[in-house]
Order: C-alpha cells, then sequence, then structure tokens
C-alpha cells in the first residue's frame, strides 16, 4: 500500500493540493531576508529549492512549514491559508524534515518515529486515542527500510540511518506536503540516491533545498532558485537551470546537457565564471 492510499483523509481520486507562497517577506534585524517570494509547488511533483549559501532556503522552508510567521505573504496547500489552521491541524497538512533535527538517544527508532502521531492523537474517556498509529508506524518504517532497527536506540544509528528515521516520524504525520531541508547532508553517494528515489516514490507534493544541483537535475520535476531572498529562477528544471541562470547565481560556468543513457538532464560545470 503506497502512503497516497493510506491517507484516510485523502479520498483516492482527489488530487494532491499545490502548495503556494504569494508576496512573502521576512526580516531579522535589519536585513530582509526573504523579500517578496512567489512559490508554487505543484501537486504530487518535487519541487527543489536551491541557492547558494544565506539565500534564504531554510527560512522560506520554515515559513512554508508555518513554523515561522513572515512578515507580509501567505502560504496555503490547495486553498487552505497556513495561518487558518492550529498546530495539530497544519502538522496533518505540511510537515518539514528538519537539517539538524535534535533527538533523545535513548529512544528507540520506533518512538522516534511514532512522535510523529502526536497531532493524529485524539483523546477518548481520558485516555490517548490514535488507532491506526500502530499500523502508520509499521508501514513508515518499513517504507524507509528501518523495520529490522526499529528497537535500536537513537544514538546506534549511522547518519544515513537517522535521515530515514526523520523521514519516517515525518510521513508518520501522514502530511499533504513534505519538507525537507538539506536531506542528503552527510550521505554517501548510494545513500543520496536511494533517498531521494524514496522521496519519488512518495508522490507527494514535495519541497527539498538541495545544494546539490546534479541531484537536483535528476530527482525535481521543477526547481525554484533564490538568490539574496529573491526568486531568481523558477520551473521545470530543464527551464530554470539555465546557462546564464547558473554563471549569476553561483558564478559557474555551467549547463545542463542530456543523460548519455538516460532520459534526464545532467549538470555540465567547467568552472569558475572568469573574472572580466
Ligand atoms: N536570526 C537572524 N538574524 C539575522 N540574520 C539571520 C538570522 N537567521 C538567519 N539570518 C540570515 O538570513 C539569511 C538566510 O539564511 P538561511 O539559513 O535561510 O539561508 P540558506 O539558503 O538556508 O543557507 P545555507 O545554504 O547556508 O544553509 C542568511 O544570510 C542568514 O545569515
Amino acid at each position: 500500500m503506497s502512503h497516497r492510499e493510506h491517507c484516510v483523509h485523502r479520498g483516492a481520486h482527489d488530487d494532491l493540493p499545490d502548495l503556494t507562497a504569494e508576496g512573502v517577506t521576512v526580516r531579522l534585524g535589519d536585513r530582509t531576508v526573504l523579500d517578496g517570494v512567489g512559490v508554487r509547488a505543484a501537486g504530487g511533483r518535487v519541487t527543489g529549492l536551491l541557492g547558494p549559501n544565506g539565500s534564504g532556503k531554510t527560512t522560506l522552508l520554515h515559513v512554508l512549514a508555518g513554523l515561522r510567521r513572515p512578515d507580509a505573504g501567505a502560504v496555503r496547500v490547495g486553498s487552505t491559508d497556513l495561518r487558518g489552521l492550529g498546530d495539530r491541524r497544519r502538522a496533518r497538512t505540511v510537515a518539514l524534515v528538519e537539517q539538524h533535527a535534535a533527538t533523545t538517544v535513548d529512544l528507540t527508532v520506533r518512538e522516534v518515529v511514532a512522535l510523529g502521531r502526536l497531532p493524529h492523537r485524539g483523546r477518548l474517556g481520558g485516555a490517548r486515542h490514535d488507532p491506526r498509529g500502530d499500523a502508520v508506524v509499521e508501514e513508515v518504517l518499513g517504507m524507509v527500510g528501518l523495520s529490522d532497527l526499529a528497537e535500536r536506540t537513537w544514538g546506534t544509528l549511522s547518519g544515513g540511518e537517522r535521515q530515514r528515521a526523520h523521514l519516517a516520524r515525518t510521513l508518520a504525520q501522514e502530511p499533504e506536503v513534505l519538507l525537507l531541508d538539506e536531506p542528503t547532508n552527510h550521505l554517501d553517494l548510494g545513500q543520496q540516491l536511494r533517498f531521494l528515489s524514496l522521496v519519488r516514490e512518495l508522490g507527494l507534493t514535495a519541497v527539498a533545498a538541495l545544494h546539490d544541483l546534479e541531484l537536483a537535475a535528476a530527482f525535481c520535476d521543477d526547481v525554484v532558485v533564490l538568490d539574496g531572498g529573491r526568486v531568481r529562477g523558477h520551473g521545470p528544471v530543464g527551464a530554470a537551470l539555465t546557462t546564464p541562470l547558473l554563471g549569476e547565481v553561483y558564478g559557474v560556468e555551467a549547463s545542463l546537457a542530456p543523460h548519455p543513457r538516460l532520459s534526464r538532464p545532467h549538470l555540465v560545470w567547467d568552472g569558475p565564471v572568469e573574472a572580466p
């Protein structure tokens, strides 16, 4: 059963919602970190959030997740404004796999993943009530390939296993939109490819901040390129990642070329842009 099918709040024939941000501005101290950012992450597609260090990716993800209130602008999932949702409803709508999520080392993997069920727990006669909780936890552990490690304590996991456990905890929330902040940091190449393949297979509306443009070209349907808190490029990978844009934003001579064997683009770079 796919993750999409087991989400009871979504009918089998419903389209997945778009995530849209309009005019999002965030000021921190005397700096404008996001400046009128407009983004549309299309339902069921994987959108890469790109941009150099400090361009505003993490700040935008926090706004998209409803964890940071922007100074101006709004975020919607479908037609629902995130500002109108309480914490529990919001957590069932949009969920973020954070870059440096802290976790208590003594918890087992299963207990960590079960934390994702908190927004689904109601109260029945004073007791916590989540009739589907155990089944969902088992299912998402299986999806990320951690069923065999479910009883291991957090402190004993490798970096790649922790990334997958964080993803499983987020999937246990059963969000409609999945946000990921640098999910492949610290993973070896094989783990990077498996992790992003898994994200694609989920079929959710997903937004992933990525530094690796080759991974973005390979796994994303669309990209948003931020620079200095503004959107510099937005659209399908092949149309958005142009040589002039890569030169202006990243200061590199690079272009997308057809992959020699696969029907997808890959990134070819020559080096830094020559100084004029
Ligand atoms: N509390 C703060 N006060 C002032 N400036 C801040 C604060 N937090 C972040 N910033 C600045 O906001 C800008 C955007 O930061 P953000 O972490 O969103 O960028 P990023 O694109 O995710 O960066 P990286 O790729 O390096 O992780 C940076 O210049 C950062 O220094």
